[in-house]
């Protein structure tokens, strides 16, 4: 039978002592109601004793049902003085959950340059606050902190400190590797010499200051630890904690324990993405298991391979995490590349034919002048789409002009003034916008919108330039990345010139296009607009 190995999250807490991570009572609910239906078995919700944000969301998680244990954290009581009275074990309580972690010194170094207090205080002051929270029934964890570093200094302290915790009811004790300094071979040497030595549940948390927390996790639970701390996509303090997106799968499917269920799993990737979101960090796309590239092929060779067999390139098949396979398109693709986008965009092309030759050449071509089509997907497809059918455009360009004026006391404003030709019909048309981008959008999109109606519905959402070649300054290509939405759907284009405002014109009416060619989704989004009861006015 597989061994169980407990997951213990504690995103709310340790992830929320990374640099730039604030979550308010309301984004910690939410995180929690996905990270319980992923099947983490603790949730470490934050510190009552610390502010009234934690404490709110003590309060708003009674009227759940829940399937994890919710963990409310704190430190030992306060040297010198009784537990019953310590303010911070008293917020633990209060927030009548039914676990607690309680972080106590297991290093002398601490105890003395930290606390300013003697061994026996240290000792006493666990005893004490363990044995407090257990008369009020909760599970208790003592997170014991700089466990490694104090075993490399005073092993017989450090082992005091478990046993101290176990003689006081403590259910679990948790090895933290607190300044993320040990490597796997001490941490397996520890930890075994830690079960040796006590009779109490061990629990490992790590920190990732040498990029070693997963593999010291899994280190630590191949030596015999029976709970993983951790956060999900590894945020925490300096440069973060074990990150649970990835042991979970390396335990689960390398090292055949069992954490969460299959189908629990395959929610994985869905959940460390809501995350960053709700957090607002961006997630690296190379973020093993569940970044956006993690089963991105770019390389020729890789994607024949793998439309041969994908294990040719894949550790493990992505669906397991809830991930996909993807397929980039660059100038390093063959004609495989090519061959996969083209079908995946629902287009039929014939391998070896000189047409796929002339778009793969055609491709490296744009790529080589700075082009970039794996990020700007809607670019692509447009391109094949003209190379394969030759459909006629939905307008014809003429000429663009720009006005940026600067008065005082008053914004910039910028004035775009665009001329297209619609079946021989040209077309004037001016707007403002705060910017010559949104100027030029403006404008077009009014140009067009008697003949083609649905234009309304799609804005665009982000803009991005790049500097292509920063060494010269005077001839200096830019890079332009457009990202658009038309209610339901999102896509990118990208455009290219020694002109930013030439290339956002590229980027701008390839959105623009790509939404007219779309007009079959935009029927359906009508539809859709219909049935939810919005009118257009
Ligand atoms: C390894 C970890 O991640 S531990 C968790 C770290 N997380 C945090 O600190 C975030 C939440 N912390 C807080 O909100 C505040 O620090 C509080 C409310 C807990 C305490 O605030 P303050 O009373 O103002 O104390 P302050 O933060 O300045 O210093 C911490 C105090 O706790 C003491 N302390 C540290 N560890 C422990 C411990 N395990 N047991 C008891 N006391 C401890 C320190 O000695 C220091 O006491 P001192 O003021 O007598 O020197
Ligand atoms: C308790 C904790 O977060 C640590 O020691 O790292």
């Amino acid at each position: 039978m597989k061994k169980s190995i407990a997951i213990f999250d504690t995103t709310l807490r340790d992830g929320t002592q990374g640099e730039g991570i604030s979550l308010s009572a309301e984004d910690k609910f939410k995180i929690a109601r996905r990270l319980d239906s992923l099947g983490v078995h603790y949730i470490e919700g934050g510190i009552p004793g610390s502010n009234s944000k934690d404490i709110e969301f003590f309060r708003r998680i009674k009227s759940y049902t829940w399937n994890a244990r919710f963990v409310a954290f704190g430190s030992t009581r306060r040297k010198d003085s009784i537990a019953d009275q310590d303010a911070n074990l008293n917020r633990i309580i209060e927030a009548q959950v039914p676990a607690a972690t309680l972080v106590g010194k297991a290093w002398d170094f601490h105890v003395h340059t930290a606390l300013q207090t003697s061994l026996e205080e240290n000792l006493a002051m666990i005893a004490d606050s363990i044995a407090y929270l257990k008369q009020h029934q909760l599970e208790v964890m003592l997170d014991a902190e700089h466990f490694f570093d104090g075993f490399k200094h005073n092993s017989e302290y450090a082992l005091q400190v478990l046993r101290t915790a176990a003689n006081a009811g403590a259910d679990w004790v948790v090895l933290c590797d607190t300044n993320g300094g040990t490597l796997p071979h001490e941490i397996h040497q520890i930890v075994s010499a830690a079960i040796e030595g006590t009779q109490v549940k061990i629990g490992i948390h790590t920190h990732n200051d040498c990029e070693l927390a997963v593999a010291n996790s899994l280190a630590a639970v191949q030596a015999g630890a029976l709970q993983v701390q951790g956060t999900m996509n590894g945020y925490g303090e300096r440069c973060g904690n074990a990150n649970l997106c990835s042991i979970i799968p390396n335990l689960q499917l390398k090292l055949d324990y069992n954490c969460i269920a299959d189908d629990q799993l395959q929610q994985l990737t869905s959940v460390a993405r809501y995350v960053s979101e709700i957090a607002n960090v961006n997630m690296p796309v190379n973020q093993p298991y569940v970044g956006n590239a993690s089963f991105a092929h770019k390389g020729g060779i890789h994607v024949s391979a793998i439309l041969k067999d994908s294990r040719t390139y894949e550790h493990i098949q992505p669906e397991l995490v809830g991930n996909k396979q993807r397929v980039l398109v660059s100038e390093l693709a063959g004609q495989s590349n090519v061959l996969s986008k083209a079908q995946q965009l629902g287009y039929e092309l014939d391998a070896g034919k000189p047409a796929t030759k002339a778009i793969i050449e055609r491709i490296k071509q744009l790529e080589h002048e700075g082009y970039q089509f794996e990020g700007a997907d809607a670019s692509l497809e447009l391109m094949l789409r003209q190379a394969i059918s030759n459909e006629q455009e939905p307008f014809q360009f003429e000429s663009f002009k720009i006005l940026v004026e600067k008065s005082k006391n008053r914004p910039v404003v910028s004035e775009a003034i665009v001329k297209i030709n619609i079946d021989n019909e040209s077309i004037y048309m001016a707007a403002e916008g705060n910017g010559p981008v949104n100027a030029l959008d403006n404008a077009l999109r009014k140009a067009l919108s008697r003949h083609y109606p649905g234009i309304e519905d799609m804005h665009l959402t982000d803009y991005k330039v790049r500097v292509l070649d920063e060494s010269d300054t005077t001839a200096a290509k830019v890079r332009v990345l457009i990202e658009s939405t038309d209610f339901e759907h999102t896509w990118s284009t990208v455009g290219v010139s020694q002109n930013v405002i030439e290339a956002s014109w590229e980027a701008l009416v390839d959105s623009i296009r790509y939404a007219l060619y779309g007009k079959e989704k935009k029927l359906q989004t009508n539809e859709r607009k219909e049935s939810l009861g919005i009118v257009n006015h």
